[in-house]
């Protein structure tokens, strides 16, 4: 489970101050979608960095699990990051000299020592059974580069898996792909939020696929509103106000 609570986020700007944030509250509850849509600028990617506990924000906090990543050392919010949240970034960012399943197993021990054996073939069956998952099975030894694009954000989507996370944030997962594979990478994240009881938090420009979530917020000039919301006809001084 994953509480946002009153995050604010400034930017120095010369000498002037951009609000990237504005006080924005949400809490993602376990096995749910929340989709987090809006103009480029409001804030989104922010928000994203500050729930994945990337960035510490100006003010207000971030809670995973019901522990206070603000009351943490950066040591101690490293650890809570490895543990609890996965991260499933816009591009895949994939090893180009591993196989499929070792993109998988080098998650599971970064900056720990040397795997044993018998720890390694634990780590092999886990990432093992996420290719099956994703609907890799068949992948496991190939390279990165003998993906294709919707196969490589499956990966991606495996590899944010691999430590049993409780939170997943995932950035435009579809921006690379066509209509089909993108509609089929947001099946597929549905699915293993709903199966794993994952918090889910997903930004997405891509409209076509909102009504499937389980909550829609729009993010407008770093304030954030309940429901999908044309931030180009709508002035701000008529919206209800921001969701908490
Ligand atoms: N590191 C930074 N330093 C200064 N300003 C920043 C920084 N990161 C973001 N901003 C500013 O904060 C605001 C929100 O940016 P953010 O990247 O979160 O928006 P976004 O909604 O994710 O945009 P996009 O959809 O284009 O990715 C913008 O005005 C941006 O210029």
């Amino acid at each position: 489970m994953i509480q946002l609570s009153d995050l604010t986020v400034t930017f120095p700007d010369g000498n002037d101050t951009i609000t990237a944030l504005n006080a924005v509250s949400l809490r993602v509850a376990p096995g749910t979608v929340s989709a987090i849509t809006g103009p480029s600028g409001s804030g989104k990617s922010t928000l994203l960095s500050v729930a994945s506990t990337l960035l510490t924000p100006t003010s207000g906090n971030v809670e995973i699990g019901g522990v206070d990543a603000s009351a943490l050392t950066s040591a101690e919010r490293a650890k809570l990051r490895r543990d609890s949240i996965g991260i499933v970034f816009q591009q895949p960012n994939l090893l180009s000299a591993l196989t499929v399943r070792d993109q998988l197993v080098v998650m599971s021990h970064l900056g720990q020592r040397r795997l044993r054996g018998n720890e390694r073939s634990a780590y092999e069956r886990r990432a093992d059974e996420l290719l099956d998952a994703v609907g890799l099975a068949g992948q496991r030894q190939k390279r990165a580069s003998q993906l294709s694009g919707g196969q490589r954000q499956r990966v991606n989507i495996a590899r944010a898996l691999m430590n049993e996370p409780t939170v997943i944030v995932v950035d435009e997962p579809t921006s690379a792909l066509d209509q089909q594979r993108g509609s089929e990478i947001i099946d597929l994240v549905i699915t293993l939020t709903q199966e794993r009881k994952t918090s889910t938090l997903l930004v997405t420009h891509d409209l076509s696929h909102l009504t499937r979530f389980d909550e829609v917020h729009t993010m407008i000039d770093g304030s954030l509103y309940e429901g999908l919301i044309d931030a180009t006809t709508v002035s701000r001084e008529s919206l209800a106000g921001p969701a908490s």
